[in-house]
């Protein structure tokens, strides 16, 4: 008998998109591989985007990709490489895609290095992840049941 895991590929929710922009048509997010938790979303520019140093400047991506499931999200992470390599990370530092949000995903595209980057019209810029939310409810109390951590938080565990 197999130790393995199974592979078989759980079923993936379908979201609307809209594509905006013709020349997205080729260059839509897709997992890159099996095993990719986000696609990459690519720079709809008509020109090359010249970030200098510490600017920031929104960037469309020319889709609009509407959840609809109040128990999904979307998130838009920095690339790795882009971000260690070039200090291009998001000026937002994650963006959160509400799941009722219909509108263009645009990305904040922030050079925090110290050197000018070029941003490649189509280029990959940044990824995009649909995440599962619980939706809580807020119920006003007066004391909490006791628990080992209390208040402490910010280094407080294991100190003696
Ligand atoms: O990187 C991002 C972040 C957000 N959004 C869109 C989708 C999101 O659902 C909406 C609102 O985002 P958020 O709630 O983070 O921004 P806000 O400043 O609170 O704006 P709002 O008052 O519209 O909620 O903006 C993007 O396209 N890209
Ligand atoms: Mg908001």
């Amino acid at each position: 008998m197999s130790s393995k895991p199974s592979s078989a590929t759980p079923s993936r929710p379908r979201l609307a998109v809209k594509i905006l922009d013709e020349r997205l048509k080729d260059r839509m997010p897709r997992y890159a591989t099996e095993g990719s938790a986000g696609m990459d979303l690519h720079a709809l520019l008509d020109q090359p985007l010249t970030l200098e140093p510490g600017q920031t400047e929104l960037v469309r991506t020319g889709l609009s990709i509407h959840i609809a499931d109040p128990g999904l999200a979307g998130m838009i992470l920095p690339r790795s490489g882009l971000g260690h390599k070039h200090g291009i990370v998001l000026g937002n530092l994650v963006g959160l895609i509400d799941s009722d949000y219909q509108g263009e995903l645009m990305v904040s595209v922030w050079n925090r290095g110290h050197s000018t980057f070029t941003l490649e019209p189509f280029e990959r810029m940044a990824q995009y992840v649909i995440v599962p939310v619980v939706q809580a409810e807020l119920e006003i109390v007066d004391d909490f049941s006791e628990s080992l951590r209390g208040g402490g938080g910010f280094g407080s565990s294991g100190r003696h």
